[in-house]
Order: C-alpha cells, then structure tokens, then sequence
C-alpha cells in the first residue's frame, strides 16, 4: 500500500475528497494538520448528528492506494488542477506491512467496572477476580467501557438493586448498559437508539451475552420503567427531559450521563418540573446525575 498525504485548507477538504475518491483511493482520512500541538482545534459533533464542519483550518488529508503509480497519477493530477491552490503535496510513501487484526486488538484490554465487575473483549481471559463479566468487541457503535460516562453507569448498575425490574436503556449505542442491567438480574429491558447500526450491535452483542432484551428504535420505549438509563450528551438529555422523566415510575430511578461537571446547573433546571437531579458519580470531569421520581408523581 502507498500513502499519499497532503496539506489543504478547510474549505479544500471536500473537493479533494471526492478528487481521490475518484481517482481510485481506496480510502481519505482527515485530521487536523496542527494535531499536538498548541494550535490544534477540536471539532465536536452530537452523536448521529453530521460533524460540525468538513474539515480542520490546516487538515492533513491521507489517501491509500494499492500501487505507488496510482499515488503518483493523483498527486500529479491534483496539482493541475485550480482547486488545489493553497494546498500542498506532503508526499508518497509506502507502508509497511502490518498485522492490522492484532494491533487493534492490543489497544483494548479488559476494563474495571468495580473489582468483580469487568468488561471482556473475546480475546482476552477475563480476570480471576470477575464475577461478572460483559463480553464485547469495538463495533461500529458507541459504548466498550473505555468511556467513564459508559462506566459510571454500569458501575450504578452493580451498586443499585434492578433484580427484576423493567428497565429502559435510552441511546443504547452497544447496548452496553442494557447488557449490565440484564447480568443483574434485570428481566424486561428495552434498549432504544436512533441509530439502527447501534440496534443491530445492541441485538449482537446481547446474543453473544446470553441476555435478553428488546433493542429497537425510539419509538420502542413505551410506558413505565423502574430504571430509566441514558448516557447520550447534555444538549439532547434536555430536549429529551419531559420524554425520559414520563417513562420513569412513580418511585422509579432516572440515571443520566454525558455530562460535562460545568452542565449539572443546567440538567438540574431542565428536570426540575419533574425530578430533582443529583451529582451521584464524577470522573474525568464528566458526572453521573441521578433522581428518584416522586412515588405521587404522574
Ligand atoms: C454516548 S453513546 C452511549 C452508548 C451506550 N449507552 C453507553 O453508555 O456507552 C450515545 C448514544 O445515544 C444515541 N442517541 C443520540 N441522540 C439520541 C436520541 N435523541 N434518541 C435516541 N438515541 C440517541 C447515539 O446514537 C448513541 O448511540
């Protein structure tokens, strides 16, 4: 395989997207050209949402080829073209033969819930100490453990009783938690996601967990849960606050997360007409917010 990288404007990252799409490269990829260093900018998208823009002030743009000639065409055909002003070649290189499997596979390692509770990827061992173990591989959806938001809420999930309860979890991606209420003894779970590549993980992985529950999109959740679950953002936790709170019982646990230590003020006035929310778990500067429906509540 052969590399070639170059340098372009943001307003260039499109055009010369679709260029080498044309011109058989059998992948792009964009990343910010000042990427560790103190000019690097961070772009962040909503989940399931476009990304907020196509490309970085200075984006450095890699495309793979599987001949050194294809590279070279492109490059040369490239800077024929108007377009490519202000940009610039970076070079062809070729890459060295990898074994890709296992160098992916090194980077995830079994992950700490709570000591007896452990997130196992399927080519690892689980630990001697775990007696409750969640088997899962990186997929196309969100949700391994690595994310403190994910943890913090399995580890409510191991510190909170849902032995038999309905539980609802709302933006499922994996379905990771819902998994984690199924091993404690959860038994009517319905795992929701706007996503249907998140749906489909959710229906794989809990087969590969031995548990069941429902996965589907939102419309799915329908009436009350004793447990109510989502670990989305705090932009749409607030859009979704009169929905999530009509789900949860009269008595019944409501745990949010995806939420920054600064947004608590925030989600705490979003719910108020409902629930009071509570700091319940922090790490990484992101919190666990959890609330009790009032047992009269409708
Ligand atoms: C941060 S991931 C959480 C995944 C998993 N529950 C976990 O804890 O790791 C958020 C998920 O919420 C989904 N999502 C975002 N907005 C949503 C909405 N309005 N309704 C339902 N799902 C939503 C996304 O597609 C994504 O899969």
């Amino acid at each position: 395989m052969f590399e070639l990288s170059l340098r372009c404007p943001e307003d260039r990252v499109d055009v010369l997207s679709d260029a080498l799409d044309a011109l058989d490269a059998l992948s792009v990829s964009v990343e910010d050209a000042d990427a560790q260093t103190p000019a690097e900018q961070a772009l962040f998208g909503e989940p399931g949402m476009p990304p907020p823009k196509d490309g970085w002030q200075r984006s450095r743009m890699v495309a793979l080829f599987a001949q050194e000639s294809g590279a070279q065409e492109a490059s040369a055909l490239l800077q024929a073209q108007d377009f490519f002003e202000g940009c610039r070649l970076l070079g062809i290189q070729a890459i060295a033969e990898q074994d890709w499997v296992r160098l992916t596979q090194s980077q995830f390692a079994p992950v700490e819930v709570t000591p007896e509770f452990w997130i196992v990827p399927t080519w690892h061992e689980p630990p001697a100490q775990a007696h409750q173990i969640i088997r899962l591989d990186p997929g196309l959806a969100f949700g391994t453990g690595t994310h403190p938001t994910t943890r913090m809420c399995l580890r409510w999930i191991a510190r909170n009783n849902v032995k038999d309860q309905r539980v609802l979890d709302y933006g499922c991606g994996s379905g990771i938690l819902a998994i984690g209420a199924a091993k404690y003894g959860a038994t009517r779970i319905d795992a929701v996601d706007i996503d249907e590549a998140a749906v489909t993980s959710t229906v794989l992985n809990a087969e590969a967990n031995h548990v069941v529950l429902t996965a589907g999109l939102p419309e799915q959740a329908q009436g009350l849960y004793q447990t109510v679950l989502a670990n989305i953002l705090a932009t749409p936790l607030k859009v979704l606050a009169p929905l999530l709170c009509s789900h949860v019982e009269a008595g019944g646990a409501l745990v949010l997360a995806g939420i920054l230590e600064r947004q608590a003020d925030e989600l705490k006035a979003a719910y108020a007409p409902w629930v009071q929310l509570e700091v319940a778990d922090s790490e990484d500067g992101w919190i666990l917010m959890t609330a009790q429906k009032p047992a009269s509540a409708a």
